[in-house]
């Protein structure tokens, strides 16, 4: 199965939109940027998620009081897209929260680490894309971000086969999060995993 996670999402209007659609993951960044929200503004667009979704805060070089800040909003699984050190991966772990190793750039090999899942990305929601024929495969999970709409999710997933798909501006119109879009992603990277399953 390919799963999927929709990141950035910032007004209710999305989280209905993530709910009908129902990816398996969906991001709240917590990192500065044009999706930065604060915990009080994640707080209930993470309340009315759909409990099958997992919740993900998206961090980057944020202060510890910050994480602690954003970890009372109910998020499940932290992810570190910034230089954050071994040290902060294994202090969330031993509090029980899973952890995104992210490396951003084209990586020619996948440096060690003790999360439990890593991210490759082109940018941190730059809409900016990999070479999907040189990606090297972590023994985690594979997270693959970076670039991806509706129109090259499938050979996304065809090229890299990741565990989980990765996407917020490819789910946007306008920079605001579309319904149709999300829809459209989540359908495919769902639909990929008859395709493989019946061949
Ligand atoms: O989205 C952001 O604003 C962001 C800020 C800081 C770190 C990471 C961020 N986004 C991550 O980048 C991927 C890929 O984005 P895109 O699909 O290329 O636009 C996104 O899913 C987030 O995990």
């Amino acid at each position: 199965m390919t799963a999927i996670k929709i990141c950035g999402l910032m007004r209710q209007a999305d989280i209905t939109a993530v709910n009908a659609a129902m990816p398996e993951y969906a991001g709240f960044v917590f990192a500065g940027g044009r999706h930065h929200l604060t915990p009080d503004q994640a707080r209930p667009l993470i309340a009315a998620l759909a409990p099958m979704i997992t919740p993900v805060g998206v961090f980057k070089d944020n202060s510890a009081a910050e994480i602690n800040a954003a970890l009372t909003t109910g998020i499940q699984v932290v992810q570190l897209h910034g230089n954050e050190d071994e040290d902060l991966v294994r202090r969330l772990q031993a509090r029980g929260v899973r952890v995104i190793r992210a490396f951003v750039g084209q990586p020619t090999s996948i440096p060690d680490t003790a999360a439990d899942y890593v991210m490759l990305d082109a940018g941190a929601g730059s809409g900016k894309q990999l070479d999907w024929f040189r990606i090297p495969r972590p023994r985690q999970p594979l997270f693959l971000a970076g670039g991806i709409t509706p129109d090259n999710i499938d050979q996304a997933i065809q090229a890299v086969h990741p565990d989980v798909i990765d996407v917020s501006s490819g789910a946007e119109t306008n920079g605001l999060k579309d319904s149709h879009k999300i829809n459209a992603l989540v359908a495919s990277a769902h639909q990929q995993e008859r395709i493989v399953s019946y061949e």
